[in-house]
């Protein structure tokens, strides 16, 4: 599979996970935080958690994005939320030879690590509304779920044992 979205609330190591993966694996990355429109950040930076209408337009830009990079280089990480079915499904529709990685955790441990993180506009207020939206990927396809309170060593090492990177079949 050409395309890895790792997925899961915020707090869950998105970021820090696609990032060591991409360093392990050679991958392209894709921070997903950095194609909110100026809108959606503003809200999140409000307290005002994102709806279905705002996350569309921003899924179309990661589709788009990562259409992109694959043109010119053969794998890539995609760090997004995806929170619900629904996002998932723009995603595969539109970015061939896609997997999912979610890095399961709890509210209280999601929270705690949003409060001590600096420098980032998602405020711990938010991850509540979170956990209501999410929607974890049970019996869909092409899905690893790990633990995300392992050190990011361990998940990099189960992702890259699991990932297939075939490129003859795509898969
Ligand atoms: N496996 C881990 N063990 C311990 N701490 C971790 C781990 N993964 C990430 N962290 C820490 O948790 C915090 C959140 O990580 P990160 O920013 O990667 O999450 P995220 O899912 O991308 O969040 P957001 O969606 O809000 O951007 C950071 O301070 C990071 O250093
Ligand atoms: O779908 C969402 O609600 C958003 O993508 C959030 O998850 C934030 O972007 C992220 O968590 C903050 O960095």
């Amino acid at each position: 599979m050409r395309a890895l979205v790792v997925m899961g609330v915020s707090g869950s190591g998105k970021s820090t996970v696609a990032q060591a993966l991409c360093s392990r694996s050679g991958a392209t990355m894709i921070e997903g935080d950095q194609f909110h429109p100026a809108r959606n950040v503003q809200k999140m930076q409000a307290g005002i958690p994102l709806n279905d209408e705002d996350r569309q337009g921003w899924l179309e830009l990661l589709v788009k994005a990562a259409n992109e990079r694959l043109a010119t280089t053969q794998h890539v990480v995609v760090a997004c939320s995806a929170l619900k079915r629904s996002y998932r499904e723009t995603l595969q529709q539109g970015i061939p030879y896609i997997g999912f990685v979610f890095l399961a955790l709890s509210e209280a441990e999601a929270t705690q690590r949003v409060t001590h993180r600096p420098g980032h506009f998602m405020p711990a207020s938010l991850v509540r509304s979170q956990f209501d939206d999410l929607e974890p990927p049970h019996d869909e396809a092409n899905v690893l779920t790990l633990s995300a309170t392992q050190p990011v060593t361990d998940i990099v090492d189960e992702v890259m044992a699991w990932w297939p990177r075939t490129l003859d079949t795509g898969s």
